[in-house]
This record gives C-alpha cells, sequence and structure tokens, in this order.
C-alpha cells in the first residue's frame, strides 16, 4: 500500500516552525519563530495556562473577579480564562468587574464594550463608579479641578479601593487584571530607576495582596507580551476598545514604556529578561520591619493600615477644593493631598 507523499517528503522549510505541517502566517514576537495560526493560539493559551498552574492561581469552586476595562488585555484576559476553564476543568467562577471612572469619550465608550462581552462570554457583569463610592467625584471634576498633572495618581489610588470594594460587595477575594509582561518590565524598570528597592522587591509577583485590602490580587498575562496581546485579539476577532485614556499618563512611565519598545526592538526577549532579573534580585530587607495593623478609615470606614485611608486623605483635598470654588467664586487653593503626590505616584497594583 503507498503512502501519503507527504509523510515521505523532508519538512518544508517554509512549514510552521512548531508543527511543521501548516504554513506559516506570523512571526511570533517573543521568539521570532514562524508559526501557523493555530499553533499561536496554543502557544498563547498553553503559556498562560502554565502560568496558571505553577502559581497556583486558582482553586476548584472559587469565584474570581475579572478587571474589566474593556481594552484589549483585560478583554483577551477573559476570553483565553474562558477558553482555559473549560478547557482544563478549573472549575473556576468568573465575573467581569468593571469600574466607571467617570471619563467622557473614553471610559463611557469602554463600558459600552465591556456590556457585550458580558453576552459573549456569558459572565456576570458589575459596575461600579467613582462618583458612587467618592463623594460625587468622577475623574473627568477631578482634572477639572486639579488639572492635568498628578491625574494618575488619583485614579490609580481610587480605581485600586474601587476593585477592592466591587468585589467585596460581591463575595469575591480574588481580582485578576490584565497586566502584561510589557507593563511588568516597565514597572521593574521605574523601580530601579527610581531606586525604590523595596518594591522592586515585589513588583514581579504575580499574586499581590497588600496589608489594607482583604482581596488578593492576580496577573495571568504576566508572561504575555503585549504585541501577541494584539496578534491574538485580532485573530481571534475579539471585541475590544482600542482607544488610549484622554489624560496624559504619567510622563516617567510614558519614559520607561518608550525604553521597552525600543529594547524590544533589538531584542525582543528584553522583556522577559528585565521581568526574570526582577523576580531573581535578591534584596536586602529591611530590619526591624514592623507588620502593618489592618483597622478601618476613620471617614468612609473601609479597610485600612492608616487611620484613614489614602482614597480619603485624596478626597479631602479635592472637597477642600470644592467648598473654596463654592464659598468664594474663584479658583481652588492648591490641594492638601498635593503634599502626598510624590509618596502616592509609586502606588501601582
Ligand atoms: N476601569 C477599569 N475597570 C476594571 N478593571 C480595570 C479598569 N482599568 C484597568 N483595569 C484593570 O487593570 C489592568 C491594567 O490597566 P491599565 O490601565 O494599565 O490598562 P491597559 O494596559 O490598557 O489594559 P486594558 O487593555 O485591559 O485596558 C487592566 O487590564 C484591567 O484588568
Amino acid at each position: 500500500m503507498s503512502r501519503p507523499t507527504e509523510s515521505i517528503q523532508p519538512p518544508s522549510l517554509a512549514a510552521c516552525e512548531l508543527c511543521h505541517a501548516r504554513k506559516p502566517s506570523l512571526r511570533r514576537p517573543k521568539t521570532g519563530q514562524k508559526i501557523c495560526q493555530p499553533c499561536f493560539f496554543h502557544v498563547f493559551e498553553t503559556e498562560i495556562h502554565n502560568t496558571v498552574t505553577s502559581a497556583n492561581l486558582f482553586f476548584p469552586g472559587e469565584r474570581v473577579a475579572i478587571g474589566a476595562s474593556g481594552g484589549k488585555d483585560s478583554t483577551v484576559l477573559a476570553h483565553v480564562l474562558k477558553v482555559l476553564n473549560e478547557r482544563y476543568n478549573y472549575g473556576v467562577e468568573f465575573v467581569l468587574l468593571s469600574i466607571d471612572e467617570g471619563i467622557k469619550g473614553y471610559r463611557d465608550d469602554s463600558l459600552k464594550t465591556v456590556k457585550r462581552n458580558k453576552d459573549q462570554y456569558s459572565m456576570p457583569l458589575e459596575i461600579v463608579s467613582y462618583k458612587e463610592l467618592y463623594d460625587d467625584w468622577s475623574m473627568d471634576d477631578i482634572v477639572a479641578q486639579i488639572g492635568n498633572r498628578n491625574n494618575c495618581t488619583y485614579c490609580g489610588v481610587f480605581r485600586r479601593q474601587a476593585l477592592d470594594r466591587g468585589a467585596q460587595k460581591l463575595g469575591i477575594k480574588h481580582v485578576v487584571t490584565g497586566h502584561n509582561a510589557d507593563d511588568m518590565a516597565e514597572t521593574v524598570l521605574m523601580n530601579l530607576l527610581r531606586g525604590d528597592t523595596a518594591r522592586l522587591d515585589r513588583c514581579t509577583d504575580i499574586v499581590t495582596q497588600s496589608t489594607d485590602s482583604p482581596v488578593k490580587r492576580s496577573k495571568p498575562l504576566k508572561y504575555a507580551y503585549e504585541k501577541e496581546i494584539v496578534l491574538y485579539a485580532h485573530y481571534k476577532r475579539l471585541d475590544y476598545f482600542s482607544t488610549e485614556c484622554v489624560y496624559s499618563p504619567e510622563a516617567f512611565r510614558g519614559t520607561a514604556r518608550a525604553l521597552i519598545k525600543n529594547l524590544e526592538t533589538v531584542r525582543p526577549s528584553a522583556i522577559i529578561d528585565i521581568i526574570r532579573s526582577g523576580e531573581t534580585f535578591a534584596l536586602e530587607r529591611k530590619r526591624g520591619a514592623v507588620a502593618t495593623k489592618l483597622g478601618r478609615c476613620e471617614r468612609c470606614g473601609y479597610i485600612s493600615s492608616n487611620r484613614i485611608c489614602k482614597a480619603c486623605v485624596l478626597l479631602q483635598g479635592l472637597n477642600a477644593g470644592r467648598a473654596a470654588v463654592q464659598v468664594n467664586g474663584v479658583e481652588a487653593e492648591p490641594d492638601e493631598g498635593a503634599a502626598l503626590h510624590k509618596r502616592l505616584e509609586h502606588l501601582s497594583f
């Protein structure tokens, strides 16, 4: 009996470098390999599965909130986690959790995407807004008062707490976010450049739980390259919102991002190498560090390791400014939170 001709031919040089059968249709950004689309999907999803299992991220029966912004990262995260949950029987119940920061022309549009994702992925959706949590302040109101500088500080502190509060409202103790390898490398570099060894020590952790939060956060996409996330979303025709935030990003982060992109161009493995370096740095721990005691914020009652939580400190400043405007009808005094900017600007998820 004659055998199919292709099985006795040597593998074609033009074949996919992974399956050695199909024609390649893309060059994989992470490794430079020429591969076909099915192999790209498989290797991309499998790497995320390996990240999930090697860090024991989930347990059967766990309810997990996906921080869903409608952007490419969290949309790919939701899609891939759904695929993996079904493929490998994680037994996890995923819920989409969105924070509405109140940014016209940006978040209102991206939330429309998340509402469609809710049906596409058959996942419940919870939306929590800054306005309802923070004395009726939206990010648009905040920027109108404080200007464009430092707005990311406010947004970061508020979003972090809002994700916690949203999760707690749902009775959930675990939030996953779409932070990717480029974000991780960027953070390592920023902490290195600032000489912030304390943060450098922890910033590559896949699971984080801050002292003033009962909710743990994790990053299943920590080794996924942004370029591959974009490719995956494109080839899978995922429904996501691709506009950047209308407010300017923190300048230092922008510079670190540009540096990472440049490094990636000349050496694609630079991103993963920076993360690995961050993971293996052995940093000197400060002696005599005292464990933080968890209490309640005196103002809002939310869990905090300080007398007043960080969100309330910022709110105090904002409200003082608002009162000054109302009383004088003139421009607000510089807000009281300004002194905290330097300290708070280091905050990230
Ligand atoms: N408004 C939001 N609601 C819920 N989760 C959010 C929100 N904004 C950010 N996140 C979570 O934090 C992650 C990192 O946010 P970042 O602002 O860096 O956005 P990004 O890198 O553009 O991600 P994405 O493409 O998912 O928007 C997101 O992937 C998402 O999981």
